[in-house]
């Protein structure tokens, strides 16, 4: 089996192909990723000597650079993770988003038409569906939900959707999504809630919550995340959407405050800032269709979850600093000031 994977040297991308190389050690695992700010080369160390996998530095709105990949490799499957996917930053620059995440997301499907093609599986998020209010626990966002969403980056995650099921519809592709909640786990960008929180207090700077940190999330394991693909990519039906997460919704500010707790340090260094325009409020999703259909369910929890990941940041400064020491200063001192 050959699996192209795109956008695998950012955060969930190379915790699946680090999963699927491990389970499957006869697949075949390409890798597709222009290297943007988000993406990292050195998160594919552990897999670069493998025969099984090689990686290619190309953007997914590369045309020519797409149908050449697939002339070399005919793949059987595509699982598209390759996106910008940063809320904040698509406020500031919406164009990009459009680009990759919509225009990106056709050139895969129409390479995928041209050369034929198993399986298309588009790796989406709960943030197409809007949030819930904070009054309502009791409502949860079903695959029958109506898109409905709040930021460019989950506007442009949604239209790629839309279009992923129209290619399925009209020209028969065989696709399939899924939408997944907030994950955590190693490799995770430090520019996002927990990774920057941990990189942060453990340099003893302040912790930056948006509005009062009320806003809730509905947290899963990034290796729960990948199991779910990998069982959509196999097992599940053809043109479906499937919800993944974990019934874990946690407020924000209750998250800095176990990653102070497990590191040690005071929540003084907590400070609030102005709050994100248009912040979705609550985020809960209902997994019941991937646990009826395929099975599955979250095996992480996230008392354990936490633990091993701040594990990780502690074993694995080199990664992180490099990456908070070179450009991305610039985007932190634009964002929070000079904290
Ligand atoms: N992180 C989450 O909590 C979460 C939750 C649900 C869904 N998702 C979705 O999962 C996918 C992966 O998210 P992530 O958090 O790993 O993102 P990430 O920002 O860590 O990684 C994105 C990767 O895509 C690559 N990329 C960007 N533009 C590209 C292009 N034009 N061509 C090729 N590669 C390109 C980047 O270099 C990077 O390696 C995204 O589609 C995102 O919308 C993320």
């Amino acid at each position: 089996m050959n699996i192209i994977v795109t956008g695998g040297a950012g955060f969930i991308g190379s915790n699946f192909i680090f999963h699927m190389l491990k389970k499957y050690p006869d697949y075949r695992i390409i890798c597709l990723d222009c290297l943007t700010y988000a993406g990292n080369l050195s998160t594919l160390a552990p897999v670069m000597d493998n025969p099984n996998f090689r990686f290619v530095k190309e953007s997914i709105t590369d045309r020519e650079a797409v149908y050449k990949l697939f002339e070399e490799e005919h793949p059987d499957m595509v699982v598209n993770f390759a996106a910008e996917s940063h809320v904040d930053r698509s406020i500031e620059n919406p164009e990009v988003f459009l680009n990759t995440n919509i225009i990106g997301t056709a050139v895969l499907m129409d390479a995928c038409r041209k050369y034929g093609i198993k399986r298309y599986h588009q790796v989406s998020t709960d943030e197409v569906y809007g949030d819930l209010p904070l009054d309502r626990p009791d409502l949860f966002f079903t695959e029958e939900t109506p898109i409905h969403t709040s930021s460019p980056y989950s506007s442009s995650k949604a239209s790629a959707d839309l279009l992923v099921l129209a290619y399925h519809r009209t020209y028969g592709l065989p696709v399939s999504i899924s939408r997944c909640s907030n994950n955590y786990g190693p490799y995770h960008f430090p520019e996002k809630l927990i990774p920057l929180m941990i990189a942060n207090a453990l340099n003893d700077k302040p912790l930056p919550v948006y509005g009062k940190g009320e806003n809730v999330r509905d947290w899963l394991y990034v290796e729960d995340h990948c199991r779910a693909i990998d069982l959509i990519i196999h097992k599940g039906r053809v043109g479906e959407v499937y919800n993944v997460g974990g019934h874990n919704e946690m407020k924000n500010i209750d998250i800095v405050k176990i990653i102070c707790k497990e590191l040690g340090k005071p929540e003084s260094l907590i400070t609030y800032v102005t709050d994100r325009k248009g912040h979705d409020m609550r985020y809960a999703i209902d997994p019941t269709k991937i646990h009826n259909e395929l099975g599955w369910l979250p095996e992480t929890k996230f008392a354990d979850g936490i633990k091993k990941t701040i594990q990780w940041y502690l074993d694995n400064k080199e990664w992180w600093e490099t990456i908070i020491s070179g450009e991305y200063q610039n985007y932190y001192e634009k964002m929070y000031g000079n904290r």
